[in-house]
């Protein structure tokens, strides 16, 4: 049987590793938010950079898109962050959010040339870059524990408006891509094929135009119960935790 001394330092050693554990997460995530804020404020200069010296926003994409697709990519790891723990957040939120910016990106936008020039990607370009700037500084600032009052505010309240501006902006491109998807038959596979499987990208497109209809609200809901709960301190339980 383990004396009580014996089981006190093996208490204390799993104390110490929890808090190792629990420093390292703090000290990556602070590491993460700082250079997801930076990328996403680069993004901002570029692009007002851009307008400024062109007067349009014709070209733009097409300046920003690497930052764009490296910054925007390196987000997958927040679903790593859900499934180690590192963070008390909304796997199945930060899923459908995560996995919609990258189909975006690289199925749609980058795909696609003859879209970049729309007005709709400018409209979901200035959103996101908006909404990442704050909600990253929100999450730096919280690790710090100084977290200055308007970026809490900014955090919890510019989805109101944003997000719907945001869904109609990816919404419109996606539709703006389905003729060409259409003529060009890109990303599909037709019949006969050896594998006797058929495929077609337009229909997927049209597809996923619909998923928005129930998973949209789901995560402005979800936005509405963290508000509540951050700027009125509400209780509030999330089904998925
Ligand atoms: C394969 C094809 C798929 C196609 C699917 C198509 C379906 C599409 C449906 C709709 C798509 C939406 C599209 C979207 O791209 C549109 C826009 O973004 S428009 C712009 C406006 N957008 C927003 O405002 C985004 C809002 N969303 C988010 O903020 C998050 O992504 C979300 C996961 C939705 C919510 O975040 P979360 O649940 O994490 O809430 P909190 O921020 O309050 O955080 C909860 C706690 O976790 C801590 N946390 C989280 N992340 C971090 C971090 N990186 N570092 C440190 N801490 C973190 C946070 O502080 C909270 O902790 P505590 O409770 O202790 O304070």
């Amino acid at each position: 049987m383990a004396s009580s001394e014996e089981e006190g330092s093996a208490e204390d050693k799993e104390n110490t590793k929890k808090r190792t554990l629990s420093t390292l997460a703090t000290a990556w995530l602070t590491f993460y938010n700082i250079a997801m804020t930076a990328g996403w404020l680069v993004l901002a200069i570029a692009m007002a950079r851009f307008y400024l010296e062109k007067g349009t926003h014709k070209g733009l994409y097409k300046s920003i898109q690497k930052t764009l697709k490296f910054f925007q990519t390196f987000a997958l790891l927040e679903l790593v962050h859900c499934a180690l723990g590192l963070v008390r957040t909304s796997v199945l939120a930060t899923g459908v959010q995560v996995s919609s910016r990258i189909f975006m990106v690289w199925l749609i936008t980058n795909s696609i040339r003859q879209i970049q020039n729309e007005e709709s990607v400018l409209i979901f370009l200035v959103v996101w870059t908006m909404t990442e700037i704050t909600r990253y500084s929100y999450y730096t600032f919280n690790l710090l524990n100084h977290l200055p009052y308007f970026i809490k505010w900014a955090r919890y309240n510019l989805f109101i408006v944003l997000y719907p501006i945001g869904v109609a902006g990816e919404l419109l491109t996606i539709y703006a891509a389905l003729p060409y998807v259409r003529r060009s038959g890109m990303y599909s596979l037709r019949l006969p094929n050896k594998y006797n499987v058929s495929f077609d990208y337009y229909y997927c497109l049209l597809i996923v135009m619909c998923t928005y209809i129930p998973l949209f609200p789901q995560l402005y809901f979800h936005m509405l119960r963290q508000r509540r709960k951050v700027l009125h301190g509400e209780v509030i339980v999330e089904k998925d935790e």
